[in-house]
């Protein structure tokens, strides 16, 4: 029998210019721009920018699109009280699909055009953290706070959040968290997004798609597991037998592992050392548990499967955003927040690509393996002949 690649591991399914992962040396570049140089010395603004449009921008072109990102953050008002309407316990993430998705019912679909689709990226960038903020705002019984057009995309979330402008310090570490998760080549969700896209649907509903996918704890969906395992773990002293006892079951552990790095994913060894410092700080144990997850996790793996595996992005996004004091279910809508500049960027490559080979509805064959009768079918038998 013909062995199947399951879940399209190491396949080629299309030519992209947004980013590339070399899974070996441990290595992601956005538009030729190692993620490194771009945490250093970029901004969220800028490299949002150099993702949609593929080169970095003048400053004429970063102060336009900074305006036209301020200017498109708030969100319709009857939105708002929508949101009023849903239970306060619901998934973040389930209000931000099903919202991304209704932005439709606000704003014009028109998608036929590249620059169209420019607009509505834009667009979405801009509302998606209005929308998780409001979320968590009306939720907890509190008034939104109005984007405050004077700040960064970074501070404006943590402003719209907190009813307070975050110091400069916490802002630069958020903005490198934005960087750090905009783009990742075809990742689940993206690959979604991108699927979506090619049927010709509009970009509301390709991200509102990407979202769902993003939500799984083996995807986006990671991050706030970690922090319910590191908040279920408690102290370091415990974490030896927590990680032994669930590799024994043949569980995961949350924030290890990765499909493509076959080495240190790039974007958790930055993290690990902002959570570290932050930790320096604050006093808090998270780092140091995950940490010593990270160390008993490798080495279990050795010894159990004599196997390599590495902390993937969610690992130290989740101490981080604990110790910023963001709500642990909030840590997967922040991951969206950022990676929708990713789909965005995907959405217009798989609908306006130039170069050949042009992209072309996603339709790939399955095997049938159905358990009656074989490919031919069955004979129908009414109800009166079934036993
Ligand atoms: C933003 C992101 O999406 S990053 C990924 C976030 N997801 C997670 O952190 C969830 C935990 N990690 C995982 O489930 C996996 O590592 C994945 C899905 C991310 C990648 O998986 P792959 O590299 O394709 O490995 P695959 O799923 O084939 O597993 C290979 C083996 O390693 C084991 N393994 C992989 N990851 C882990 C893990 N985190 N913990 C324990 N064992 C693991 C599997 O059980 C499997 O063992 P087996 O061969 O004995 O059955
Ligand atoms: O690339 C992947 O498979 C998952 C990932 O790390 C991401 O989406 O950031």
């Amino acid at each position: 029998m013909e062995t199947k690649n399951i879940g399209l591991r190491g396949i080629e399914v299309a030519d992209t210019r947004i980013s590339n992962i070399d899974g070996e040396k441990g290595k992601l570049i956005y538009r030729g721009f190692d993620i490194l140089d771009l945490t250093e010395n970029s901004s969220f603004e800028e490299t949002a920018y150099l993702l949609l449009y593929d080169d970095l921008p003048t400053k004429t072109q970063l102060d336009e699109f900074n305006a036209k990102l301020v200017d498109a953050r708030y969100i319709p008002k009857q939105m708002q009280k929508n949101m009023g309407n849903w239970r306060k316990d619901a998934d973040p993430m389930d209000m931000l699909q099903a919202f991304v998705a209704a932005l439709a019912g606000y704003y014009d679909e028109e998608f036929a055009n590249k620059e169209a689709s420019y607009e509505k990226a834009i667009n979405l960038i801009a509302k998606v953290p209005t929308i998780v903020a409001s979320w968590h705002r009306i939720r907890n019984g509190l008034d939104p706070v109005e984007p405050d057009s004077s700040l960064s995309h970074a501070a404006n979330f943590l402003y719209m959040m907190f009813g307070e402008k975050p110091d400069s310090e916490v802002e630069k570490i958020f903005d490198v968290c934005l960087i750090l998760h905009a783009d990742h080549t075809f990742n689940a969700s993206t690959f979604t997004a991108r699927q979506v896209a090619s049927t010709r649907a509009h970009m509301y509903s390709a991200s509102s798609a990407a979202i769902g996918a993003l939500s799984g704890e083996l995807h986006g969906g990671a991050n706030t597991e970690v922090m319910k395992m590191l908040l279920e773990i408690e102290e370091i002293g415990k974490v030896e037998e927590w990680i032994k006892e669930k590799m024994k079951n043949n569980e995961r552990i949350m924030g290890m592992g990765h499909a493509v790095y076959k080495t240190y994913d790039p974007r958790a060894q930055v993290l690990k050392e902002l959570s570290r410092k932050l930790a320096t700080k604050t006093k808090d144990p998270w780092f140091d548990i995950t940490e010593k997850v990270e160390t008993v996790t490798i080495s279990e793996m050795k010894s159990q499967k004599n196997r390599d595996i590495y902390p993937n992005v969610d690992l130290y996004s989740a101490s981080l955003y604990y110790m910023l004091k963001i709500p642990m279910d909030l840590n997967t809508p922040i991951f969206a927040i950022s990676r929708v500049v990713g789909w965005a960027a995907h959405i217009i490559e798989e609908k306006f690509a130039e170069a050949a080979p042009k992209p072309a509805l996603y339709r790939p064959k399955a095997t049938y393996v159905g358990k009656y009768c074989g490919p031919e079918g069955c004979e129908y038998k009414t109800l009166d002949l079934r036993k």
